[in-house]
């Protein structure tokens, strides 16, 4: 099978649980909730999304015919050293592409693999740490996992309709957009008022970083 990448670019984690850690992120390229060109936004899906995953013309991006040569591009990313590997898979939707020949190529370079997704494909196996972030209106199939990452607020998705689902960790994040404010503020007002969920801010754009 070959890849779609959008871009490949090393950077910390922004998000969630893993916040500040030295990563490569491996974002693909597509996704089934969103075409990604703006004239389709109204009528997509998932209508908040922050992301161009559109082609493969961004840094580090391209057509990878194999699982291999893709690998190979993550582990230069990475660099010299051979400890605390860790790539991010996301895009677009990541669990259109990854498959178990990319899964043991990255794992044979020494890298931990994170995915972030969307939720409505069910993941394979060899997932090393799985981010799912559920959106309204779509079937999440994939219901456990090591963080849920909840893009808050989200009118017809509570998190209470996700909070008995099989993660270790539940996250708010707060939707970035013109009401960012206020989204902040009330995503800081359901973590006081019900503890089992924490904050995530998306902390790579309040430091400029990709
Ligand atoms: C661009 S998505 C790609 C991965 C996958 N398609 C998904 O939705 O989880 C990466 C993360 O950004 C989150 N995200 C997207 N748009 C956002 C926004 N406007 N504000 C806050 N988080 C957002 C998603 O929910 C997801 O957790
Ligand atoms: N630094 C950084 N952290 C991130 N965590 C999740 C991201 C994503 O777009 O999936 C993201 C991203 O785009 N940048
Ligand atoms: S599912 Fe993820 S990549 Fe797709 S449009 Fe929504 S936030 Fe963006
Ligand atoms: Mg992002």
């Amino acid at each position: 099978m070959s890849y779609a990448v959008k871009e490949l670019f090393l950077t910390l984690q922004g998000e969630g649980a893993q916040t500040g850690m030295r990563a490569v992120f491996l974002r693909f390229a597509g996704c089934n909730l969103w075409t990604g060109r703006e004239q389709d936004r109204d009528k997509a899906i998932c209508k908040f999304c922050d992301t161009d995953f559109v082609g493969t013309d961004g840094e580090g991006g391209g057509k990878f015919a194999e699982a291999e040569a893709l690998a190979d591009a993550v582990a230069a990313m990475w660099g010299p050293g051979a400890v605390h590997r860790l790539v991010v898979c996301t895009g677009g939707e990541p669990l259109l592409q990854l498959d178990a020949a990319l899964i043991g190529a990255l794992h044979a370079r020494g890298f931990r693999i994170a995915v972030e997704s969307n939720g409505t494909v069910e993941a394979p196996d060899g997932i090393d740490w799985l981010c799912i972030s559920p959106k309204a209106g779509a079937e999440t199939v994939q219901r456990r996992g090591d963080e849920l990452k909840l893009v808050y607020p989200q009118p017809d998705l509570l998190p209470d309709q996700v909070a008995d689902w099989a993660f270790a960790h539940f996250f708010v994040q707060p939707m970035d957009g013109p009401e960012q404010k206020a989204n902040i503020d009330a995503a800081i007002g359901w973590c006081l008022a019900n503890p089992k969920w924490r904050l995530s801010l998306q902390t790579h754009k309040l430091t400029g970083i990709p």
